[in-house]
């Protein structure tokens, strides 16, 4: 586990009627100040990534479909520097994770249908502090997204 990164189950709650799938609440540890909530969509097969925040915790859930998320430490001074760590989430396990800044982090669609990520931030989306690289082609990070049959 990447040092600062935290995976918290999340309550579903499924009734005659649909479900209620927690995502925060204030008395929550993982809560810290309110920025913004968005959804990022991403269809099967796609890659998102890799994004780096110099200030944005990012804390994801997946409400419907599945993705790959995978993140790496590139921090020097971090016990799990030059880790990868990486996990399903989402309808399959219905999961928050948290990234403290300078965590790299990824997605990739799995399944068969659109998946629907949540961030719930704090602070509100600038540009300006994201950094982004190639997924497939850079000098950091050696990782393999395509599925391997096994
Ligand atoms: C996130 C966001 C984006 N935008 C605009 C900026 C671009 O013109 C367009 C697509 O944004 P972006 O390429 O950043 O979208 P994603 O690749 O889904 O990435 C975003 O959502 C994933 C999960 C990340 O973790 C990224 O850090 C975050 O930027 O929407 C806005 O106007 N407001 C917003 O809050």
């Amino acid at each position: 586990m990447i040092e600062g990164v935290k995976i918290t189950s999340k309550r579903v709650i499924p009734d005659d009627r649909g479900k209620i799938m927690h995502i925060m609440k204030s008395s929550d540890e993982q809560f810290s100040a309110f920025g913004e909530v968005y959804c990022s969509t991403v269809y099967p097969g796609v890659v998102k990534g890799w994004h780096m925040h110099k200030k944005m915790t990012l804390n994801y859930v997946v409400l419907k479909g599945n993705i790959k998320f995978v993140l790496y430490d590139d921090r020097p001074d971090s016990p799990t520097y030059r880790e990868i760590q990486e996990f399903v989430m989402g309808e399959n396990q219905y999961v928050m994770v948290t990234v403290p800044p300078f965590v790299w982090n990824g997605f990739k669609g799995v399944g068969l249908e659109e998946a629907f990520v949540i961030n719930f931030t704090d602070i509100p989306h600038d540009a300006e502090e994201i950094v982004r690289m190639d997924p497939h082609d850079n000098d950091l990070i050696n990782y393999n997204w395509s599925l391997k049959d096994r």
